[in-house]
């Protein structure tokens, strides 16, 4: 086993569960602001551990002696992958392991839009934009139970087989699931990917969850092509340009607003800690002293009992937002904007404050069935 001859200093994002109990065999552990860090606090770290809301790149490290980031999250487009190479700093995200709550989030907004707008889902053409660790994930949720879905991701259209269709066809769904991330570089970048000219694909009636990252859809052309619709246009959004900052015209025109809190059950949270746990074990040459089992809660309701009319879509809406129901969020998050001063925008307290929810799969079923499907799990 390799040890440590001297105690690192570790400067770790404040909103990151159990990254004392796993980081302070290590060394001291500095909890702070992620959103406001200065070079100043970086400067003698030599491992820093952040989440989205920090831009790591050479302004933020500039003379730091940082010799490892770790971001726990899936997203990167906060990090500057090519200074940290160039200055010979490790770096590890936390790919995938908030997959499962953002597809749950998928689920309980398809339930919304069932219980609220008599959407029936199932039978709808579903689309899903990038076919990574959360769009294969929420694709095989729905089409495992029965829904008619097709993805676009030009990328994993070139390595891997799939029910894959043009960006013109995927637009044309009846429900859009938005799961690529932010690039502004590259042969296909996602940066206003959803402008004036795709919006005008979109079908009467459509609905359109946004769940990856603020910026891949035009807010400003969205608004308008909004104004300009006579049918129905379901809006669900997670993540919005700007933020913290958010428009008050796209929160107006919304029908759930929710504060990029997709990602944020209390598994998914902990699994982004560990993994860069694992990480940072890993660049050190150190051996673990702590297993996924002890850092990844169980959930509250362990198990349902469902009758056979469970297929029905508003007892399966019922259940489903029994373990987490978007609304929730969405009401949540309207009520503190309505009491917020223009000074103080509320979108970083709401995560920091955020109430803590459990996965669907912690919670169990007795047999294989649409539940198991959506996310469920089953006892045999
Ligand atoms: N709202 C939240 O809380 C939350 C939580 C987790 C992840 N996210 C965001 O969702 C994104 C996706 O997560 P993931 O785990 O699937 O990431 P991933 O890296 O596993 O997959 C991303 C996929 O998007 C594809 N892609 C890239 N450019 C594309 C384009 N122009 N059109 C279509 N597809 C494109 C890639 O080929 C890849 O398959 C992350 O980058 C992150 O920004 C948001
Ligand atoms: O990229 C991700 O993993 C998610 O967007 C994540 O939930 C972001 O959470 P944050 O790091 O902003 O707390």
């Amino acid at each position: 086993m390799t040890t440590l001859n001297k105690k690192l200093r570790i400067v770790a994002d404040e909103n990151m569960p159990k990254v004392r109990a796993l980081f302070a065999d290590f060394g001291d552990v500095s909890l702070v602001d992620g959103r406001s860090l200065t070079n100043k606090q970086v400067i003698d770290a030599d491992v820093l551990l952040v989440r989205s809301v920090t831009k790591v790149n050479e302004s933020l490290l500039k003379g730091a002696s940082v010799q490892f980031v770790g971001t726990a999250t899936i997203g990167v487009d906060h990090i500057d992958q090519d200074y940290l190479q160039t200055k010979g700093i490790g770096f590890s995200s936390a790919p995938g392991c908030n997959a499962n709550a953002v597809a749950d989030y998928v689920v309980s907004s398809l339930c919304y839009l069932h219980s609220s707008k008599g959407v029936d889902w199932l039978t709808k053409k579903i689309g899903v934009i990038g076919f990574g660790n959360v769009g294969s994930t929420v694709y095989k949720r729905l089409s495992s139970a029965g829904c008619d879905v097709s993805v676009f991701d030009p990328f994993k259209q070139a390595e891997v087989e799939g029910p894959f269709v043009s960006f013109e066809e995927i637009m044309q769904s009846e429900i859009i699931c938005l799961h690529a991330p932010l690039t502004k570089e590259g042969s296909h970048p996602t940066y206003h990917m959803i402008n004036s000219k795709m919006l005008s694909y979109l079908k009467p009636n459509v609905s359109i969850i946004s769940a990856g990252r603020g910026g891949v859809i035009d807010e400003v052309a969205l608004a308008k092509r909004y104004s300009e619709l006579d049918e129905q246009l379901n809006l669900i959004f997670d993540v919005w340009e700007g933020e913290p900052e958010i428009s008050p015209t796209t929160l107006s025109i919304v029908d759930i607003a929710t504060p990029h809190i997709a990602g944020y059950s209390k598994q998914g949270r902990e699994i982004g800690t560990f993994m860069i746990y694992e990480a940072f074990l890993s660049h050190f040459g150190l051996d673990s002293s702590k297993f996924y089992k002890d850092c990844v809660s169980k959930g509250y309701i362990s198990s349902i009992v469902s009758g056979h009319d469970s297929t029905q879509l508003d007892v399966l809406s019922k259940i489903v937002h029994s373990i987490y129901d978007v609304m929730r969020d969405d009401s949540y998050m309207r009520s503190a904007y309505k009491r917020c001063s223009q000074k103080k925008v509320p979108f970083d307290d709401l995560r920091k404050n955020y109430i803590e929810r459990d996965e669907l799969n912690t919670c169990y079923v007795s047999e294989k069935n649409i539940f198991t499907a959506l996310g469920f799990s089953c006892r045999t």
